[in-house]
């Protein structure tokens, strides 16, 4: 790319764009669910999220030579049809791996659920599931993992018996073909196999779990308790099985604003690698110095949050509830639930309500913003919270 300045179209949820890429030239922020081929006719390098399925029918024909997704998942691309036109594209691995691990535990804490004693299934272990995996063997946890890419995993087990643990938490991609694939992988047949009193979390795709075969099990009265952050058909999710499901939340799990601000910079990091843009930043205009800037809001992130920065006692004294209590303090997924669920009642359009959901999402940081300030706590509860990232 030669031009002076760079146009750089972006999904205008992307957290600290000016930050990141404002040295590079001008910045046009779009509703990602809606880009058009039309307004990328001068943009060299576009910037999206999950929502923007990125495809010849959007690229064919622009100048677009760059394309970053601030996400870890990668299925809204189609990378074999990029790399054939020689387009780099890069996505934002394991950015906000530890802001969905934090998703699973808080959601066992809003469920007054102690994790103690209980045996974990998982399925997908990359980044995400990896963490998750690493964190429960550290919390003495046992867990069963099916990847059937990672067959030397210590944890390594088939799909059937993984759906037999006590917690089964859902972190594969969605893959629509190939040897594995993961589109419907939990359909009737695999949904009928989770025992009663288990827990279901599915915080990858969507689509990993046939949502209609959900629907039905959860219309007969099955006792397993569900907790679904990625639906089938997102925005336009499936009303009913949201009324269903124990907790539901709008595709938020990896939306702590670390997670975020990761996934920009690692996109910034991707572009001067591919060298699409270096150049152009040192002619083009004056800069603070692209690179120091997206570090910005990192070292904002390294001070304590103004309040609350300590999770303090709550007047629940005893138990795994007093553990759980804390954490919530911190993130409660139940609010995301509940706000969901308003929306569902309210006026908008459920797709419409759905992305405004996550389009206003308030500041979320992660467990290590956090201390632990005099609450009555047994010392296995505070190993265990320092495990999960509290001091
Ligand atoms: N709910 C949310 O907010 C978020 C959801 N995600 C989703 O979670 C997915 C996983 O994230 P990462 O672990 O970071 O990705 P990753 O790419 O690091 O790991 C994915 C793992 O899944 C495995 N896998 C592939 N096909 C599979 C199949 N059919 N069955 C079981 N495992 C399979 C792969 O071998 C790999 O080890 C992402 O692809 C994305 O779709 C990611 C971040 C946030
Ligand atoms: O990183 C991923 O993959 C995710 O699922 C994101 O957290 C989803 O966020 P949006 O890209 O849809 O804002």
């Amino acid at each position: 790319m030669t031009k002076a300045e760079l146009t750089i179209v972006a999904d205008e949820n992307i957290p600290a764009l000016e930050d990141c890429f404002g040295d590079l030239g001008t910045l046009v922020r779009l509703p990602g669910r809606d880009m058009t081929r039309e307004q990328l006719r001068d943009a060299d390098i576009l910037l999206v999220r999950s929502v923007t399925r990125v495809n010849e029918a959007l690229l064919a024909g622009t100048p677009v030579r760059f394309v970053g997704s601030c996400t870890i998942g990668t299925d809204h691309l189609d990378t074999g049809w990029l790399e054939r036109q020689g387009i780099h594209w890069s996505a934002a691995p394991g950015c906000n791996a530890n802001s969905v691990v934090e998703y699973v535990f808080s959601a066992l804490a809003a469920l007054n659920h102690d994790w103690n004693g209980r045996r974990f299934g998982i399925v997908g272990c990359g980044n995400v599931g990896g963490l998750l995996q690493k964190r429960l063997r550290a919390l003495d946890i046992p867990c069963a993992v099916y990847d059937p890419w990672l067959p030397d995993n210590p944890d390594a087990a088939d799909l059937d018996r993984v759906l037999q643990q006590d917690v089964i938490c859902l972190h594969a991609p969605l893959v629509k073909g190939g040897p594995h694939p993961s589109l419907h992988m939990l359909g009737a047949e695999q949904l009928a196999r989770i025992k009663d009193g288990a827990v279901l979390i599915s915080a990858g795709r969507g689509a990993v779990v046939d949502n209609r075969a959900l629907l039905e099990l959860l219309r007969r009265g099955r006792q397993f308790t569900t907790v679904l952050d990625v639906w089938e058909n997102e925005p336009d999710i499936d009303t009913e099985l949201l009324e269903l499901v124990d907790i539901g939340t709008p595709h938020i799990a990896g939306y702590s604003l670390d997670g975020k601000l990761a996934g920009t910079r690692m996109i910034r990091e991707a572009l001067d690698k591919s060298g699409l843009g270096v150049a152009v930043g040192a002619v083009g205009r004056p800069s603070a110095g692209g690179r120091d800037q997206c570090q910005l809001p990192w070292r904002d992130l390294s001070r304590p949050p103004a309040a609350p920065g300590r999770a303090a006692p709550t007047g629940v004294s005893s138990g795994f509830a007093a553990m759980a209590a804390l954490l919530l303090q911190i993130y409660d997924p139940r609010k995301d639930d509940q706000r969901l669920r308003v929306a569902a009642e309210g006026e908008l359009p459920m797709a419409r309500a759905f992305d405004q959901l996550r389009r206003d999402y308030p500041e979320r940081l992660e467990f290590s913003h956090y201390r632990i300030d005099g609450a009555v706590l047994t010392e296995l509860q505070r190993s265990q919270l320092k495990i999960l990232g509290l001091e």
